[in-house]
């Protein structure tokens, strides 16, 4: 929280995207036979699985566990998570009529979020809890394509083709990213983080004209709470100046831009997380090291103590888990002041 604030602290902090899941044999236990939005709505199997990595790699940091889709689940829309492929929607959002399906989260449609939240809080004491949700673009590219996609092609063709139906569609995204955000922070989340994961897919102005008043709307819904407010896509080394405008106070940054470029572009007074390039964990543990260092020294162009580290993307399901518990304690003692 120290980092978020960009005070001073006595070694960098270090979290992992993606760091509940898979990868951990623990998990893969308690999950058996169970889908994946079901146990999102089980608060004893969220407050377990969220705590799995932080009992296991003494990160610095939980993640809530749940789904970038789990709000819309809760809405009625027909969604489910296929193992190995991602989220799916039955009857995808492509007009204005399709666009009445998408309406008003209130907190009572997600009880279990609220209740899994506060289990937390009471167990982790002063580790802090990241609260997350998915961004509009990332939301509305699942909703409009129907399903995981490479080249957003029915997204964009909305967004350049139609683009009334596509503000207004961004915009109840919105809606319902803020009040999904909001239910976190209210039942204690320390800190949330907004993933764009898809956003880099867009050329700066069309992220700027389509897409950034949308984000801009959740960071602003949340700006009263005071909680440090992380934003976070794939590919989005010419938009991370935009991105922290949108309301950020911290940057994730994926492996392909470095740290001290990344630094510049987003500007003074805010902090970056990130950058190690996840496939880095596959080598050896020397290489490794050599790499973390890298990133550690890339963020001293900072020249404030607001980094956090962590992969540039999620935790793979085939990484040694092993190899994370020991980048932790390496970023620790190497980065000790
Ligand atoms: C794009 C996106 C999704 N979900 C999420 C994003 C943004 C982050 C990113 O860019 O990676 C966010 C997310 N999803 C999950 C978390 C949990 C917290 C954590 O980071 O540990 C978080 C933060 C759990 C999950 N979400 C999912 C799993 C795997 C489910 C399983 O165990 O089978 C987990 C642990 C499913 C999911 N859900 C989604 C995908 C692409 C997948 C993977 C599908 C697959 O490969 O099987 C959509």
């Amino acid at each position: 929280m120290r980092a978020c604030r960009q005070e001073p602290v006595p070694h960098t902090p270090v979290w992992f995207m993606r760091q509940a899941g898979r990868s951990l044999p623990e998990y893969l236990k308690v999950r058996e036979g169970i889908p994946m939005l079901e146990s999102c709505m089980r608060p004893e199997l969220v407050k377990e699985i969220t705590l799995q990595p932080v009992r296991r790699h003494k990160v610095d940091a939980a993640i809530f566990f749940s789904d970038i889709v789990v709000p819309l689940k809760a809405i009625g829309i027909d969604v489910d998570i296929k193992p190995g492929i991602g989220p799916v929607i039955a009857d995808p959002i492509r007009t204005a009529e399709d666009l009445r399906r998408l309406r008003p989260l209130e907190p009572d449609d997600v009880p279990y979020i609220t209740e899994a939240v506060g289990l937390l809080v009471d167990e982790l004491g002063s580790t802090p809890l990241i609260g997350f949700a998915g961004a509009p673009y990332t939301l509305a590219s699942y909703l409009v394509e129907g399903g995981p996609s490479k080249n957003h092609e029915n997204t964009k063709a909305m967004m350049y083709g139609q683009p009334e139906l596509w503000a207004a569609l961004v915009d109840r995204l919105a809606d319902i990213t803020s009040a999904f955000l909001k239910v976190q922070i209210e039942a204690g989340a320390s800190a949330v983080q907004l993933f764009d994961s898809w956003v880099g897919s867009l050329a700066p102005d069309d992220y700027r004209r389509s897409v950034m008043p949308a984000s801009a709307k959740v960071f602003d819904a949340v700006a009263d709470y005071g909680v440090p407010r992380i934003h976070f896509g794939v590919g989005t080394g010419e938009l991370l100046g935009l991105m922290g405008q949108a309301g950020a106070d911290i940057v994730g940054v994926d492996w392909r831009v470095p740290l001290n470029v990344a630094a510049e572009r987003v500007g003074p007074g805010k902090g970056l997380q990130g950058n190690l390039d996840p496939a880095v964990l596959f080598a050896p543990t020397k290489a490794v090291e050599t790499k973390a260092r890298e990133v550690l020294h890339a963020a001293q162009a900072l020249g404030t103590s607001g980094h956090i580290f962590n992969l540039g993307h999620g935790v793979l399901p085939s990484m040694d888990p092993d190899a994370l518990s020991r980048l932790v304690e390496f970023v620790h003692e190497a980065s000790a002041r």
